[in-house]
């Protein structure tokens, strides 16, 4: 059974229309490559409300059960992406965020700057990646092999965690 998947691209400009929003489709495009069904995608200005009012909304309403955010984790002063996913989620998923670090450093040092996180709520994950498509394809590589086997493990399937 495919998972669904949720696409949020945080951009100020993107938002206005003044720059045409590449990171997203990308998103889109790989997470329907591993199988998910994608029902949502929006472009939001960098608003805290606004992040995490729909965050909640395709959580708590839609039951999307994965949702990627693009954008706004970096240190500029309307970056919020991060503190608004910490007030959408339950439990917080480190690895999944300091992996996206990791694999970044290994391309630019700048990968340090992204203060974005990983979580849950109820039984949907939310993850935050860098806004440039760059920073997205990179991180892609190294999350999406483990994306369904977190779910599966969010949903309380008994499979064995693979012994690799
Ligand atoms: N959604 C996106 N689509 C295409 N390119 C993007 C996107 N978001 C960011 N980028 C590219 O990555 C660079 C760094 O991203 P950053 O979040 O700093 O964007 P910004 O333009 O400064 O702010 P905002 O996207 O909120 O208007 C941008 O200058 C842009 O070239
Ligand atoms: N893999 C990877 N991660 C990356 C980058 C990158 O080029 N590749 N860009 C960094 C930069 S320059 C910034 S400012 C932070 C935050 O970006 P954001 O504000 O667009 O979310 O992501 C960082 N993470």
């Amino acid at each position: 059974m495919a998972y669904t998947a949720g696409v949020l691209t945080l951009s100020d400009k993107g938002a206005l229309g003044e720059r045409e929003d590449t990171a997203g489709p990308l998103i889109k495009e790989a997470l329907q490559k591993e199988g998910f069904d994608v029902v949502a995608y929006r472009i939001l200005p960098d608003d805290y409300e606004e992040i995490l009012v729909v965050l909640v909304d395709w959580v708590d309403r839609k039951g999307i059960d994965l949702i990627v955010t693009t954008g706004g984790t970096g240190l500029a002063p309307r970056d919020v992406t991060p503190e608004a996913t910490k007030a959408a989620i339950e439990r917080e998923v480190p690895g999944i965020a300091e992996a996206i670090r990791m694999e970044g450093m290994r391309h630019t040092p700048y990968a340090m700057l992204t203060r974005g996180i990983a979580g849950v709520r109820k039984q949907s994950l939310i993850i935050n990646l860098p806004g440039s498509p760059k920073a997205v394809e990179e991180s892609l590589e190294v999350i999406l092999p483990v994306l369904n086997h977190a779910l599966e493990k969010l949903k309380g399937s008994p499979k064995e965690c693979a012994r690799n």
